[in-house]
């Protein structure tokens, strides 16, 4: 019973470890097919990890069932040094090559069918609602599924081979040749046996581990937030809409999703944000400003925050240094905040001359007599960033 569950953690650990790295560091993370690649890596990873751990385990199996001759090795760890000792260190990878045939496809599906299955429809770019917890179940435990039908049949010319030598008797030469005689001797049927109870563990298991890791991230992200940009955001509301009163702009903050639900004049808005991520906070500061003023906000620096010295409490001390902490990190923000409205590299005509405030919510308007000098190359350079990330 111990050793399943150390072994079910490890594998995990290292599938969702090597997963979760290798779709952010893609280049389009959000695309399918960056999570099948991503997917994939993690199965060839998760092979050289699960392969002794299945063939330990397929021999002590078949050794229960019959009586192997030269069996008879006690736990685990004894039969893996019976392995080492009878096989030498190659025998404990006995199956590598068809165990990473079997993963790679597997768990790429495996992934890429839990993320169809919990996408929503629409814009990526848009923030999308979290996912409820019975559809994180149901989607899991068909990913599973799913992955497990599609790779069954390598499952089995896997576990033949593994056992295969067991006492010393060699049947078959490769994989082929597993295949073609397994086939010959059973049937096509073979293909399938022991399908139906791999299933039966696979729903309930895949269910339950999709949907624990979504939560435990959501939940430490959470704590993130709480600690950090959610001080951020806060004052980014009033920073960005001081004037309005509290009935006007309402917010919260909901600790398991990270998300910052904001109503600005009866406009709802629900948006994601995440540590270290300026960008959704742009994002965030573009939608406000859009309710507010119209459709065509594009000048950055109506989208910076707006530095207000007046905080008196305690907390909105404390908001306020971390808040600037966060702005010193980018040279160029910090330029943009402290130069405030001198500095401006916006082309002007884009802003909608009919742009107006409402309720004089935002006076950081157009000041487009003071905005022509120089700025600085750091600046220069960092253009896109602006260009693609806030528009
Ligand atoms: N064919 C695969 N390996 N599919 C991936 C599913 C892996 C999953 N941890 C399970 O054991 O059910």
């Amino acid at each position: 019973m111990s050793s399943p569950m150390a072994g079910v953690a490890m594998v995990n650990a290292v599938v969702f470890g090597v997963y979760g790295n290798f779709q952010r560091h893609s280049p389009q993370p959000d695309a399918l097919s960056s999570h099948f690649l991503a997917g994939a890596a993690a199965g060839f990873v998760q092979s050289f990890v699960c392969s002794p751990m299945e063939l330990v385990k397929t021999r002590l199996q078949v050794q229960q069932h019959s009586a192997v001759p030269g069996g008879g090795c006690g736990g685990p760890m004894n039969c893996l040094s019976q392995v080492v000792k009878t096989e030498g260190f190659r025998g404990v990878f006995r199956g590598l090559g068809t165990t990473i045939c079997r993963e790679v496809p597997g768990f790429g599906l495996y992934f890429v069918a839990y993320e169809f299955m919990t996408r929503s429809a629409g814009d990526l770019s848009e923030p999308r609602p979290p996912v409820g917890t019975l559809r994180m179940l149901l989607a899991g435990g068909f990913s599973g599924t799913l992955s497990w039908v599609l790779t069954y049949p390598i499952d089995v010319v896997k576990s033949r081979l593994q056992v295969d030598g067991m006492g010393g008797v060699y049947r078959y030469s490769g994989f082929m040749d597993c295949l073609k005689k397994s086939i010959q001797t059973e049937g096509y049927g073979v293909m399938t046996r022991g399908l139906t109870s791999t299933i039966l563990r696979a729903f309930p298991t895949n269910a339950a581990t999709f949907t624990v890791v979504t939560w435990v991230i959501r939940w430490t992200d959470a704590k993130q937030a709480e600690n950090t940009s959610g001080y951020v955001i806060e004052e980014l509301v009033d920073l960005t809409v001081p004037e309005m009163s509290m009935t006007q702009k309402r917010y919260k903050r909901s600790n398991d999703d990270a998300r910052l639900e904001i109503t600005v004049f009866g406009l709802w808005e629900s948006l994601e944000y995440k540590e270290k991520d300026m960008n959704n906070i742009f994002q965030w500061r573009k939608r406000i400003l859009q309710n507010i003023m119209g459709s065509n906000i594009f000048c950055s620096e109506q989208l910076m925050p707006k530095y207000n010295p007046v905080i008196s409490s305690d907390k909105g001390q404390r908001s306020r240094d971390l808040f600037c902490d966060k702005i010193k990190e980018d040279p160029c923000l910090e330029f943009q905040l402290f130069q405030g409205n001198k500095s401006s590299r916006m082309d002007r005509e884009e802003v909608q001359d009919g742009s107006e405030d409402q309720d004089g919510a935002i006076s950081q308007k157009q000041t487009t007599d003071s905005n022509t000098e120089k700025e600085p190359n750091h600046y220069e350079h960092k253009n896109d960033y602006y260009n693609s990330s806030v528009r």
